[in-house]
């Protein structure tokens, strides 16, 4: 499988290297605007490839998009990431431009591809790429729900005092600090709800260090955070390259699904080699349903101002 990259930055260089690390595709390439960034990041990359034993050829192009011809899934990555302080909506008046071009680019080259969007702020900019790329809605998967759940075992993990691989748990709803649902209600240790374990206190703390996850990285980094994300995005293209049909939360466009229409969010899906294979239709308590509902009218709101 060729998969591309666009943005050779922090995010998309990591996802490039799990990617070839988990030795399943034969090609990445990355791209970035920046001079001989892209070429440089392919070339720093490969010469791991006998160190970490991977076959996957990494290349990198200066903004050269027939280099990305037939790739069956692209990852866009770039765009700039938020500073300590800031919300990922504020980053849409320069993203937006960039995804939009990039996405045009991507769908020129490879009319069939699976785009995974990265670039903040996500729930939006997967909204943007459904409405300018053409491409059909199982094509399109924003990522957040992979890194949010992540998070939320860590932290779960934290209060349990438990090891990670003990615990299950998902985020759905939006990938923003306040829009973020992780489902405590569904948060198992080895089957058993977390809930029995974890009194009222702690459990508050787990849901509110899972929804400033990515603002909490970005004060201790001065930029935000990028291993997780890598990781996140490289689980992903893996169910695709492999038809896992892992059930994985990722944002997308909704027609009916959790009372929702016209608006792409965190929702659980099944992910293989068609992109989104289906979404799963959990069920939520009154809680969580109105969470989700307000988390929406957020995310429409910051789509208000996305031109076409
Ligand atoms: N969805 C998520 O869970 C998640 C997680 C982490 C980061 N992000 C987002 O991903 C984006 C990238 O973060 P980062 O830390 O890698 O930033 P970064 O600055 O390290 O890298 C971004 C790269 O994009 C490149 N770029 C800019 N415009 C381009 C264009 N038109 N074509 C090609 N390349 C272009 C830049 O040159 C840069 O190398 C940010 O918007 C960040 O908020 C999202
Ligand atoms: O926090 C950010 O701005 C980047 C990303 O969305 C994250 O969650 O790490």
């Amino acid at each position: 499988m060729k998969v591309t990259v666009v943005g050779a930055g922090a995010v998309g260089a990591s996802c490039a290297e799990y990617i070839a690390m988990k030795n399943f595709c034969s090609e990445v390439v990355l791209v970035d605007i920046k001079e001989g960034f892209a070429e440089g990041k392919a070339m720093d990359l490969m010469q791991t490839a006998s160190l970490n034993g991977f076959d996957t050829k990494i290349t990198g192009t200066t903004g050269d998009y027939s280099k990305t011809a037939g790739s069956q899934v692209a990852v866009i990555t770039s765009g700039i990431p938020r500073k300590p302080g800031m919300t990922r909506e504020e980053l849409i008046g320069i993203n937006a431009g960039i995804v939009k071009e990039v996405t045009e680019n991507l769908v020129k080259h490879s009319p069939e591809v699976i785009i995974i969007v990265v670039s903040n702020p996500m729930d939006t900019m997967a909204y943007l790429v459904h409405k300018t790329s053409g491409l059909p809605k199982h094509k399109i998967i924003g990522m957040g729900g992979a890194l949010d759940s992540a998070r939320f075992k860590y932290r779960l993990a934290e209060a349990l005092e438990a090891p990670i691989s003990d615990v299950d748990g998902m985020v759905i709803a939006a990938h923003s600090d306040t829009g973020m649902l992780p489902l405590l209600s569904k948060a198992t240790r080895n089957g058993v709800p977390v809930t029995e374990f974890l009194n009222d206190e702690k459990q508050k703390y787990v849901i509110e260090e899972t929804k400033v996850g990515g603002a909490t990285l970005t004060k201790l980094l001065g930029t935000s955070a990028w291993y997780a994300p890598g990781a996140a995005v490289s689980v992903m293209v893996q169910a695709i390259a492999c038809d896992q049909k892992k059930m994985i939360p990722c944002s997308l466009m909704l027609e009916g699904e959790y009372g929702q229409n016209d608006i792409c969010l965190g929702v659980p899906a099944i992910i293989g080699k068609n992109g989104v294979e289906s979404i799963v239709n959990v069920t939520l308590t009154a809680d969580e349903q109105l969470k989700f509902a307000e988390a929406a009218n957020a995310v429409r709101e910051v789509n208000g101002d996305l031109k076409f």
